[in-house]
């Protein structure tokens, strides 16, 4: 035998074993693991739809989504069953608690109380975020929201010092004016219709940028315009299943889509951050708003709490994407429910001519809204902008009477928490601010776990006060100027599009007042 041929054979061999290894490693992933998991869980009287080979349960919840997505809906507020026909119909035959399968990934549904109490309060990192991928990872990276342990801990601390009280409070004249802008555009639509979903969009664009980033939505519409690229590819990819390995063979459009985005958004918000730099040349420091701190944190002698380029990058995408998207869900939500509700858009419309008459907002009278605060917190629950939390379980561990497997992803869907009539009463599908009248703690019976809108625990909404401000400030200054009616064109269809959305926008026709 040739040198040649030995070669040849011995590469052949290490061919076939690296095939047969392979294989070895996708059976074990799609088929017994998935197999040992169900019976795991099984024996512990947890049940669910079974698991199949390669898909798990998402052709079935594809099919029950197309159903419901497919036929127009009523104006009803009770669109959990719309959105998530398939856990409102597992949730009622399998109970409180349920395991589904999305392709071999094992999904634990939990709205069992304590649950949801204890895997959202956990201190010790058993029940974590991270381990991202696809899509979702090139658009937020390893930023605040989808990062964990020490590197988590560091990022949080330095995001509150941003967010504190008394920055929100130097932040109220930029969000008003940016509202004034957006209130200069809605003169062109008096006594007409206005769609508020777009308008919304390029408020809390405006806001974030100048309140977290120093620039203004133009200077950053680019990078904006590229992450809603990212998140409605995102959006169209989320139920599709990726065999373990593939994407080293080969690479779909949107794969390739996306990964030219990500580099131009990388390289768009390294020319931000390199002109913070050169601010420090000129002005002494970095800046005190977002951007200040995590480029000083970036430039930083102290090695521990020192971030990477890369992860200022990973910051800016998240506060970029979360800053704006939720708050424009919120802001959209509340007028079209008050354009339903009259009364009650006379009744906060009173409150804000009380507290401010024709002047602007200001912080102190906004700390003091009462009307305002209980139509918002009405409106969280029933149109939550993050409709459910994910968790990932990091070692084997104990959830209360459970014995959980590592790597189980734990799913809280908040919609059907917000709408169970067993926490809301009989009218838990209605819109009643009402509910709200003595505060969240007696709306709730003093159970946390029951309304989340911004979560619960360590990881809860880092940014929650400066939304209800930037909303409350956009709301009071619409107030004062106009009633809003309901356009007959208004198409009712609420989708989950990263955050639960309008699909054809919300039109209002605009009364001066
Ligand atoms: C109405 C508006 C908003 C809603 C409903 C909302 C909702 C949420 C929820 C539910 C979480 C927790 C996610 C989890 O536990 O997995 C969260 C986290 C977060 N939110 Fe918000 N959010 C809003 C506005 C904002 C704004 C304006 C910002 C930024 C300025 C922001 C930044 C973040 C960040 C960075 C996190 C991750 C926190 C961490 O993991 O430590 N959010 N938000």
């Amino acid at each position: 035998m040739s040198v040649l041929e030995t070669i040849t054979i011995l590469l052949s061999c290490s061919l076939c074993l690296y095939l047969l290894f392979f294989l070895i490693r996708l059976l074990h992933r799609i088929w017994w693991t998935p197999i040992r998991i169900q019976r795991v869980m099984n024996s512990q009287g947890i049940r669910g739809p079974s698991y199949r080979l390669i898909h798990g349960n998402i052709k079935e919840i594809l099919n029950m989504k197309t159903a419901t997505m497919s036929k127009p809906m009523g104006l009803s507020h009770n669109i959990f069953p719309r959105l998530d026909p398939h856990l409102q119909s597992w949730l009622n035959i399998y109970g409180k608690n349920l395991l589904m399968w999305h392709g071999p990934q094992a999904h634990l549904v939990i709205t069992e109380l304590e649950y949801v109490k204890e895997v959202l309060n956990d201190k010790e990192n058993i029940y974590v975020k991270g381990g991202i991928e696809g899509f979702l990872k090139k658009l937020l990276g390893d930023g605040l929201a989808t990062s964990k342990g020490e590197k988590w801990a560091k990022q949080r601390k330095l995001a509150n010092h941003a967010f504190y009280a008394e920055s929100l409070k130097n932040m109220v004249p930029a969000m008003i004016e940016s509202v004034e802008m957006m209130l200069e555009r809605w003169k062109h639509h008096e006594g007409k219709e206005i769609e508020v979903f777009e308008e919304f969009r390029l408020l809390t664009s405006e806001v974030i940028s100048r309140t977290a980033f120093g620039s203004s939505y133009l200077e950053g519409e680019v990078i904006f315009e590229m992450l809603i690229k990212m998140v409605f590819l995102f959006s169209r990819n989320m139920h599709k299943i990726r065999l373990p390995g593939l994407s080293l063979f080969w690479k779909s459009s949107d794969d390739i889509e996306s990964n030219k985005l990500e580099r131009e958004i990388r390289d768009s918000i390294t020319r931000i951050i390199r002109k913070r730099e050169e601010a420090l040349k000129e002005e002494g420091n970095f800046g005190t708003d977002l951007l200040g701190l995590l480029v000083e944190a970036y430039n930083g002698k102290d090695e521990k709490n020192r971030l990477t380029l890369q992860d200022v990058v990973d910051n800016c995408k998240t506060f970029y994407i979360a800053g704006h998207e939720t708050t424009t869900s919120l802001l959209s939500w509340t007028i079209l429910l008050l354009a339903i509700d009259m009364d009650w858009q006379d009744k906060v419309r009173k409150e804000v001519l009380e507290l401010f008459g024709d002047q602007n907002p200001n912080a102190e009278g906004i700390a003091r809204m009462k009307k305002m605060t209980m139509v918002i917190n009405e409106t969280l629950r029933l149109y939550a902008p993050a409709t459910g939390l994910t968790r990932k379980v990091e070692w084997e561990s104990k959830l209360g009477r459970l014995v959980l497997p590592a790597n189980l992803t734990l799913v809280i869907p908040t919609m059907s928490l917000h709408i169970d009539p067993l926490i809301w009463g009989e009218d838990a599908h209605l819109f009643n601010p009402e509910r709200f009248s003595g505060g969240v703690a007696k709306a709730t019976n003093n159970n946390p776990a029951v309304y989340l809108p911004f979560g619960l625990g360590p990881r809860s909404c880092v940014g929650l006060n400066f939304a209800i401000n930037e909303a409350k400030i956009a709301l009071s200054m619409i107030l004062q100027r106009y009633a809003f009616t309901l356009s007959p064109t208004y198409i009712h269809s609420p989708i989950l599009h990263f955050t639960l959305r309008p699909e054809h926008g919300i039109q209002v026709v605009l009364h001066p007042l």
